[in-house]
């Protein structure tokens, strides 16, 4: 199949960024919540003319967090390494997105895909084992359904496999091709296994081909039906 996704998928350091978020509501707590769930110790500086209380205590809980009560300064972007646009005001967003460009920063405008220069993903964490999913903004509902999925498939005792092969790999010797070698052989159970198709594999077969989707369809038709 050729590439259909083109995104190119890297894990941030963000708490070596300055974070400017734009818009102190419910889309910014998301923003916020995402931010801080993976990199807690990033520094956000959050601009808004109005904040939910929940963000308020969320701030109040993070040293690194900086609010300040007022509407958006060009000159905000001047402390900005890179840039989250989540207000309810479409126009506004646009002039960041022009703003931000000029400076050369990367901007995430909530709710408008063809603004963004990334995009936010699904994000399984085992221990230190992190995976993150994209649909290419194509449905993230499905993206957060891998997840789901994810997070229950995959083992608890992944952490602990990349703990000892983190001793594993501090303790060879030899050339960089030989270390591959040697880790591929320890590893190679993890990949093995014959041809099986689990159970949760079958219904995503299932949705694919149609089947489920007719369910879903019949569902919703019945959820918009108005009562007689
Ligand atoms: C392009 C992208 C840009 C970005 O936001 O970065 C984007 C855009 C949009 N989202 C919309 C809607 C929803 N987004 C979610 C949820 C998530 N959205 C996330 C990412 C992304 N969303 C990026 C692409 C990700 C990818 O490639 O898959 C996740 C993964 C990460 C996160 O936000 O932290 C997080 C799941 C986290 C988790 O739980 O695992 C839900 C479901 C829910 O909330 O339950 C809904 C409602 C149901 C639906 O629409 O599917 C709309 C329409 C708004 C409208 O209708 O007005 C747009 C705009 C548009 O598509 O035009
Ligand atoms: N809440 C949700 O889950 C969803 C929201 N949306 C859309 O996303 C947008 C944002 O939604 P919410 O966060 O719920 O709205 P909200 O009203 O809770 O938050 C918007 C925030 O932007 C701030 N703001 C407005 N103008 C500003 C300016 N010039 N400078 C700085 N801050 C400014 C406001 O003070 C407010 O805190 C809306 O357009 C909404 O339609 C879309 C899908 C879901």
């Amino acid at each position: 199949m050729p590439n259909q996704n083109p995104l190119f998928p890297a894990f941030l350091k963000l708490e070596n960024l300055r974070v400017l978020l734009v818009g102190g509501g419910n889309v910014g707590l998301e923003k916020l919540t995402a931010i801080l769930r993976n990199s807690p110790e990033t520094a956000v500086t959050i601009i808004s003319i109005t904040f939910l209380s929940e963000l308020r205590e969320v701030a109040s809980r993070h040293p690194r967090i900086q609010l300040i009560e007022r509407g958006w300064l060009e000159t905000d972007l001047d402390a900005a390494d890179i840039v989250f646009a989540a207000t309810d005001d479409p126009a506004l967003h646009r002039t960041i997105k022009a703003a931000a460009r000029q400076r050369r920063l990367l901007v995430n405008v909530a709710d408008t895909p063809a603004l963004c220069d990334f995009y936010l993903s699904s994000v399984v964490v085992k221990g230190q084992l992190k995976v993150a999913v994209s649909t290419n903004g194509k449905s993230p509902t499905v993206g957060k359904r891998l997840r789901a999925v994810l997070e229950d498939t995959l083992p608890e005792e992944l952490d602990e496999v990349l703990e000892q092969m983190t001793i594993i790999r501090n303790r060879l010797a030899g050339d960089f091709a030989n270390k591959v070698k040697s880790l591929n052989a320890v590893t190679a159970e993890l990949a093995g296994g014959k041809a099986y198709e689990s159970p949760a594999t079958k219904r995503w077969r299932r949705v694919a081909t149609g089947s489920l989707l007719a369910v879903g369809a019949f569902v919703v038709s019945r959820l918009v039906r108005r009562p007689e």
